[in-house]
């Protein structure tokens, strides 16, 4: 392997010629509408991947990387090892949390959606300007090719897209949604409540567990749909990216595609484990930690045989909360990043993508 593959790429999204459009909240609607996965035979120019950043997509680095770590949360000393796992990975793998009937739910639902007739997914579609609803990734614009992928994003209820797909029966996927949301939302809040604890920020001073008015936080749930694709190994699922959260619960299915970068050792399979939940630490906690906490870039590669699903999860601070670098308030060192509120960092993510990190930077 280079020795530069395996050192985190610093400007992704200058390898890319960029749009026009480089803000998510004004896309384009041909970077909504994804294409007809079953009509196309041969992997279309449009979706060749090209990535000189990284090393080919299915390279397989030098040394035996130790896997990502799976942490029992009925063990008693998994909150140390939660911690130790994001100082050096940024993600972990979490079993013993008691939700594997909502996971099954829901993903019986995204195999339902994603298995609708094309025209019917389109009546959900996202719209140029909003958040919620069936589509291409919200990150598209950013890039000159598109990804091997499908989306469904929800804020809050379904409800009014999940009547379009189902005009008489929409009732079950709204209620396993809300299930599976809220079940999400208390396992967020206990992984960030032990961030936060190390960090010296008391969660229940923050007054976020009231859902009412500006100070709720912001949750999203990101179902995604990767079709088996032609010709896997020029192809990107979801191309790389740090989530723009506190953290973020992917639930991967059977079908293994997600891979997280991991510095000196470069890109690493996150080996599906039957129930666990995969939580990956998002731009807010690094930025709280001054950096400490590592942003996991991430991304998920598609194969040849079999349509793979994820649901992600995202858990943020409300759009108020001013994000800044606690960590040095604690131990004394410069602050890393200036503090902002989450309204202005989504603000630059949604104009600069990974580089918002490092135009905040001290
Ligand atoms: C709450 C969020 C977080 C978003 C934007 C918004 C709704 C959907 C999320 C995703 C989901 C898919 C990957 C990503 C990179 C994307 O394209 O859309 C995510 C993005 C982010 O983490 O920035
Ligand atoms: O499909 C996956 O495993 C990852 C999806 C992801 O990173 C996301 O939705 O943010
Ligand atoms: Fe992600």
């Amino acid at each position: 392997m280079e020795p530069e593959a395996s050192e985190r790429p610093k400007d992704l999204v200058l390898e890319f010629p960029m749009g026009a459009i480089a803000d998510p909240y004004r896309a384009h609607l041909h970077h909504i509408i994804p294409i007809d996965f079953n009509s196309v035979q041969k992997l279309p120019e449009s979706h060749v991947w090209h990535d000189k950043s990284h090393e080919s997509l299915f390279g397989v680095p030098s040394a035996d990387p130790l896997p990502v770590p799976v942490i029992d949360l009925m063990d008693s000393e998994a909150s140390s090892l939660m911690i130790q796992a994001c100082e050096t990975w940024g993600i972990f793998q979490v079993i013993g949390h008691g939700l594997t009937k909502f996971m099954e739910d829901v993903e019986s639902e995204a195999e339902k959606l994603f298995g609708l007739p094309v025209d019917q997914k389109l009546k959900a579609l996202r719209s140029p300007g909003g958040a919620t609803g069936y589509g291409r990734p919200h990150i598209s614009p950013f890039f000159d090719r598109h990804m091997w992928q499908e989306g469904f994003t929800i804020m809050g209820s379904p409800i009014d897209h999940a009547k379009q797909l189902w005009p008489q029966d929409y009732q079950g996927f709204c209620d396993t949604i809300d299930d599976y949301q809220n079940q999400m939302k208390a396992l967020a809040e206990k992984i960030i409540r032990i961030f936060f604890k190390s960090l010296n920020i008391n969660f229940e001073e923050l007054n976020w567990l009231n859902d009412s008015g500006l100070s709720s936080p912001g949750t999203a749930l990101q179902l995604n749909s990767y079709p088996p694709c032609p010709d896997p190994t020029r192809a990107m699922g979801m191309a790389a990216h740090t989530d723009t959260s506190l953290v973020t619960l992917v639930q991967q299915s059977k079908t293994s595609g997600l891979q997280v970068f991991k510095d000196g050792v470069g890109w690493v399979l996150v080996q599906p484990v039957p129930g666990a939940l995969t939580v990956n630490l998002g731009d807010y906690l690094h930025i709280l930690s001054n950096g400490m906490y590592t942003n996991v870039l991430h991304r998920a590669v598609v194969n040849q045989q079999i349509q793979r699903f994820s649901m992600a999860y995202f858990y943020a601070p409300p759009r108020d909360f001013t994000v800044s670098p606690v960590l040095s308030r604690v131990t004394g060192q410069m602050p890393k990043y200036r503090s902002l509120t989450v309204k202005e960092y989504v603000d630059l993510k949604g104009k600069h993508l990974e580089k918002a990190l490092s135009l905040i930077q001290i």
